[in-house]
């Protein structure tokens, strides 16, 4: 499918506070038609706020929401019908069965009769439950339910999906069934997609990243380009006391070591170089463990915010030089 690089959805110096708190600050992000756009943050960063000055439930303070160059306004049913929310909660009626689900979501949208049971059904065709498309979605899985709520969102056909944390509490399984799904949907509608995610691995399945930081937008790129910014290899190092093992990383062999999580970590160049060095200057009783890895999107955000992504406090070193670039 070809996607145009021109902004379907502009986000204009967002700012939103609640009483003293800032939760955002002057966001601006465009969003090009047929993209999939990540918000990326831990929690408070700024991310539900964002969801909800979109989705119509919060105003912002100031800036604006234009959508193909028109400002959105909060009461314009017009432009709204263009938009498919998922909620964070779900909004699925756990006592009606998927169709009727479908159905609902359809006449809300003053879709009935012939084309809206034509739409149901391509839905249920698209998220693979045509089958069981009559049962009560009380008794459905976790994953079977996101693909759900994905269809609903999309039943009117809007332009450009909104999703809060969609695949928030969903295992391995469902959360790959569930994106290839939305990238079949993408692909066949031609859709826009604007998600919320604190998953590394989510964050990787998207086209583009915006991350966020306590409000503030620090980066805007591509997954493998923000993956870049983090040269070479991450060294983890387990060891009874990480914090002196990391001390000693830094004075004896000049190393960029911080403690994360428990663990000792290293940015390195070329870190398979590196191994027999650390086994050679660290007895076995020191260190437990050495593993090497390419970086994930989870260290280019510790890198960017000095912040371990999915935690609500700072990384164990606060006293580390500020690495922000
Ligand atoms: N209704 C509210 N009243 C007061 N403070 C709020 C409200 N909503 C959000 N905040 C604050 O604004 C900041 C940003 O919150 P927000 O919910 O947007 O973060 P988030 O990135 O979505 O986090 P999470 O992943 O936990 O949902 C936080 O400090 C939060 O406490």
């Amino acid at each position: 499918m070809m996607r145009s690089a021109a902004p379907l959805l502009q986000l204009e110096g967002l700012t939103r506070r609640f009483k003293a708190r800032v939760a955002l600050e002057g966001l601006n992000l465009a969003v090009g038609a047929g993209e999939i756009v990540g918000l990326l943050g831990p929690n408070g960063a700024g991310k539900s706020t964002t969801f909800q000055l979109l989705a119509g439930l919060l105003s912002p303070d100031s800036g604006r929401v234009l959508f193909e160059g028109r400002p959105l306004s909060l009461h314009d049913p017009a432009l709204r019908r263009h938009l498919g929310i998922i909620f964070q909660r779900g909004s699925l009626d756990d006592l009606m069965s998927a169709r009727e689900n479908l159905r609902l979501g359809a006449r809300l949208y003053g879709l009935t009769g012939a084309r809206a049971h034509e739409r149901v059904e391509q839905m249920l065709r698209l998220i693979g439950l045509e089958d069981r498309g009559d049962e009560r979605v009380s008794t459905w899985s976790g994953g079977m339910r996101r693909r759900l709520e994905l269809a609903r969102a999309l039943v009117h056909q809007p332009r450009i999906v909104l999703m809060d944390e969609p695949t928030q509490g969903l295992d391995e399984a469902s959360f790959r069934s569930f994106w290839s799904h939305l990238r079949a949907l993408r692909d066949a509608e031609g859709l826009t997609v604007l998600l919320t995610t604190h998953r590394a691995d989510e964050a990787e399945m998207c086209d583009r990243l915006a991350v966020l930081d306590a409000g503030r937008l620090v980066a805007t790129d591509t997954p493998a380009a923000l993956a870049a910014r983090v040269g070479g290899d991450i060294l983890t190092l387990e060891a009874r006391e990480p914090e002196s093992l990391a001390a000693e990383l830094r004075q004896r062999l000049g190393l960029e070591a911080r403690v994360v999580e428990g663990r000792v970590q290293v940015e390195v160049e070329q870190g398979h170089a590196l191994v027999p060095r650390l086994v050679e200057a660290f007895p076995a009783g020191r260190l437990a463990s050495v593993s090497l890895r390419r970086p994930t999107l989870a260290d280019v955000f510790l890198q960017l915010t000095g912040r371990v992504l999915g935690a609500d406090q700072p990384t164990a070193e606060p006293a580390r030089r500020s690495r922000r670039r």
